[in-house]
């Protein structure tokens, strides 16, 4: 199906600080589509980028000059620089991906053409308000199982699409050490909506989303360069949009596709980034889960700075970084809205 291919509403966002030979093996599924490559760390280093695809690079320099003072809100030497990729996409869709993800095979050997399912996924219902046994019963072969009620069989649309990795598995630094040689090597055939009022750890490597309803809550936090914590990129983002996404009727969805992740990170380094997340996130968690939104909150964006107002109320007091995130997060909406303009009968107004 050509729609099904959103060639002209999908940008691949690539956060890199490496040459970009890994395209290559992705060529037969993202060459029709543009590229947006975040270089992280020195502006002066040219990134590689294989010849045929279309793209446009934004590198330190970029940013500054973009967002002026309001680029303090995005990391530097963090893989978390990515969501400068997503406030500049002009596309209804955003599918991002680390440079050491591979295209893997399914259990025939066939080569898994990852951006094909994101985009089903994202194109199908989520059921986060009953759960459906037989699973995602928008697949092919599948359906809703007997007792769930048809009032509920319509869904909710999809917000967010998050793949799975073969091979180094997204574990934290104190597991990969326990476990350096463990390699994910099950492939699960399954797409799964994550039921309301359940939170999940988002990794960021194998991601997609649908810009327009869920964009303004992909914010990657403040990690890296001068921050206290790092690997908590997308973890923050994931929790913001999941409480968003239940408050304002979306649904995410985990499971296929599979890429293959080739790279396992230094778990010393990863272990220095991530202790205090590991610490804090005891009290971040609750956080979220308690978290309720007040009525007049009808767009992601309200959501959001309304969200930054309790961080900075409840977790200011676990440690003065969350003053910083809750401010960097009314920051990171501000330029949102500056590169993204919200037309007057905003589309994604709930209240409407
Ligand atoms: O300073 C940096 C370091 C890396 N990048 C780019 O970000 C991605 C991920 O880098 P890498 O694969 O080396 O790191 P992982 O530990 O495997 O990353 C995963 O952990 C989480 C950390 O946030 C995240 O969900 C995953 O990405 C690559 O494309 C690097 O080139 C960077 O931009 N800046
Ligand atoms: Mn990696």
């Amino acid at each position: 199906m050509a729609s099904a291919a959103l060639k002209d509403e999908l940008d691949i966002v690539i956060p890199t600080i490496r040459n970009l030979d890994f395209l290559e093996m992705w060529r037969p599924f993202f060459e029709q589509y543009h590229l947006i490559i975040v270089q992280d760390g020195d502006p002066s280093k040219t990134i590689k980028v294989p010849d045929g695809f279309d793209y446009e690079l934004y590198n330190r320099n970029d940013i500054n000059k973009i967002l002026g003072p309001r680029s303090s809100c995005i990391s530097f030497k963090d893989s978390a620089c990515r969501c400068f990729g997503y406030m500049v996409s002009k596309k209804k869709y955003i599918y991002t991906i680390d440079d050491d993800c591979f295209v893997a095979k399914d259990p025939s050997g066939k080569d898994i053409n990852a951006l094909e399912q994101h985009i089903k996924n994202l194109l199908c219902p989520s059921t986060p308000n009953f759960f459906n046994t037989l699973y995602d019963p928008f697949r092919e072969g599948a359906d809703y199982v007997r007792g769930y009620p048809f009032s509920l069989r319509e869904g909710v649309p999809t917000a967010v699409s998050h793949g799975l990795w073969l091979n180094i598995p997204d574990y934290d630094a104190p597991t990969q050490l326990v476990k350096p040689l463990e390699r994910n090597t099950r492939y699960v055939d399954m797409v799964l909506t994550i039921p309301k009022g359940t939170l999940f750890p988002m990794c960021g490597m194998n991601l997609a989303f649908d810009r327009e309803l869920i964009g303004p809550a992909m914010y990657f936090g403040l990690m890296g360069d001068g921050q206290p914590i790092g690997r908590y990129d997308d973890m923050w983002a994931g929790w913001c949009c999941k409480v968003i996404c239940d408050h304002l009727g979306l649904g995410i969805k985990t499971g296929l596709p599979y890429i293959y992740h080739s790279k396992a990170s230094n778990p010393f380094v990863n272990l220095k980034k991530e202790y205090l997340g590991i610490f804090w996130q005891e009290e971040i968690i609750p956080f979220f889960q308690s978290h309720n939104f007040s009525k007049d909150c009808t767009t992601v964006q309200k959501c959001y700075v309304e969200l930054s107002k309790q961080v900075k109320e409840k977790l200011g007091k676990v440690d003065p970084y969350f003053l910083k995130l809750a401010d960097a997060m009314v920051t990171w909406i501000e330029a949102w809205d500056m590169l993204n303009p919200p037309n007057k009968d905003s589309a994604n107004d709930s209240s409407k």
